[in-house]
């Protein structure tokens, strides 16, 4: 993809996931590797839904602005995140609702903040490690989640939000939008007893993949 497509796709997804009420007022940022030198980041403070290809921040792998506005000051995370995984070439950071209330609970597993109870979690995220509460925008997110760069894709912030990762933006967003939607299953279940899926079942879906 050129460098305009990436922007206007990011505007679009953007503006998706804010009409659909997966990011509110300034929350949440959306990055993109455009080659091995550049990444491109959403600005800081900018709302999701009102997005401009010519205001999206281009940065340099050391963080310099090469084109647009202030980036986010969680870029500092996303790529620490890219520098760690080659593999990584997307970042998707929102508040979304369930996830959100999720991140709220206390006593999460640290190793998988929802155990798997549907198959399609398994199969586009596997795993949600927890990092603990950190201000937003601090580097102790950027070390927290470097460290677990090349163990998962989805990582929920404590009392803030989640990370997901993918191979292309479109990638992420599905990922995205599949944990969301898991989580919201999870708060819809509460008080009634779930059946998880058993190890074997979690198993046989990782061995295939999605
Ligand atoms: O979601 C956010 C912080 O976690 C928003 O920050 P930015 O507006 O700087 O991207």
């Amino acid at each position: 993809m050129t460098d305009l497509e990436q922007k206007e796709l990011m505007v679009q997804l953007g503006r998706s996931f804010y009409e659909r009420g997966y990011s509110v007022g300034g929350a949440g940022n959306l990055s993109v590797r455009l080659d091995e030198n550049r990444v491109l980041v959403t600005p800081t403070g900018s709302s999701l839904g009102r997005l401009k290809v010519e205001r999206l921040s281009v940065l340099d792998m050391d963080g310099n602005v090469l084109e647009g506005d202030k980036p986010s000051k969680e870029s500092v995370f996303h790529l620490e995140m890219y520098r760690k995984n080659p593999k990584c070439n997307a970042i998707v950071h929102l508040h979304c609702t369930y996830l959100t209330a999720l991140s709220c609970l206390q006593g999460l597993d640290p190793t998988n903040a929802m155990k798997a109870f549907t198959p399609y979690y398994v199969m586009r995220v596997g795993k949600m490690q927890v990092i603990p509460y950190y201000r937003p925008g601090s580097p102790e997110i950027a070390r927290e989640l470097s460290e677990r760069a090349l163990s998962g894709k989805a990582f929920l912030l404590a009392n803030h939000g989640v990370v997901v990762t993918g191979a292309d933006l479109l990638d992420a967003s599905d990922n995205t939008e599949e944990l969301e939607e898991t989580a919201k299953l999870f708060f819809t279940l509460q008080g009634q007893k779930i059946r998880y899926l058993t190890d074997d079942e979690v198993k046989d879906l990782e061995n295939r993949g999605k």
